[in-house]
């Protein structure tokens, strides 16, 4: 009888939000997600989202060989970009206003720094991007992207999500990210899209393999 087999995949980051949420995308696909408790984050680059996350997946799918526990990876490489400020954060997103400030803080000087900005007055446009990677056991990489277009809220808003979801307003539903529930959220966000692309290549990639018994 053949199968389609279920196959793990360790995921290459140490953001919890991230997590949770491709914990939900990955719903009912043939993967279990999981992470590998010795993963060491490489340093990332300042100018590629895909490159950033390509040496994620690779950071630790060395890590996983090393180990002699070879498996699939994934690694999820993502931002905020606004437009007035010249698509900053962008890919340096996780860093934005230095180590020492908190979500809550970063979120306060986004606001107060794109209302500085000379055109912030007349353009609030953002928009999230994703870049996700994926390397098969069998060595092979999948690489996808995703975005979804948005504004920079006058004041935060919602308690859901996480970083800069409550700045982030979706003009559809006329609400920021950190107000959707995380079956909306996973509907429209950039992560989805990304992940929608990649379950997609993989399944039309056979991946995983099925299984006889
Ligand atoms: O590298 P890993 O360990 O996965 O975690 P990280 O948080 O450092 O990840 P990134 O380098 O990809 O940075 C992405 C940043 O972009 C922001 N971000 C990405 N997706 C987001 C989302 O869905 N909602 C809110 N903020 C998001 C958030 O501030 C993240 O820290």
């Amino acid at each position: 009888m053949r199968n389609a087999g279920r196959a793990r995949v360790y995921v290459a980051t140490k953001n919890v939000g991230k997590l949770r949420e491709m914990e939900q995308l990955f719903g009912d696909a043939p993967f279990d997600l999981a992470t590998f408790g010795k993963y060491e984050d490489p340093i990332e680059g300042d100018t590629s989202y895909a490159d950033n996350a390509a040496l994620k997946a690779r950071a630790l799918h060395a890590q996983l060989t090393r180990a002699g526990q070879p498996g699939n990876v994934l690694a999820d490489d993502s931002g905020l970009e606004v437009y007035a400020l010249d698509r900053r954060p962008g890919v340096l997103t996780a860093f934005y206003g230095g180590a020492e400030l908190s979500w809550a803080e970063r979120r306060t000087r986004l606001i107060a720094e794109l209302e500085a900005s000379p055109l912030g007055a007349s353009d609030r446009r953002a928009r999230f991007v994703c870049a996700l990677h994926f390397i098969g056991a069998d060595g092979r990489e999948f690489a996808t992207m995703g975005t979804v277009d948005g504004e920079i809220a006058p004041h935060e808003r919602g308690e859901l999500g996480f970083s800069f979801d409550p700045v982030f307003l979706y003009p559809p539903l006329g609400r920021t990210f950190a107000e959707l529930s995380g079956e909306e959220k996973n509907r429209c966000s950039h992560r989805a899209i990304a992940t929608a692309a990649l379950l997609a290549a993989l399944s039309l990639a056979g991946v995983p393999a099925e299984v006889h018994d």
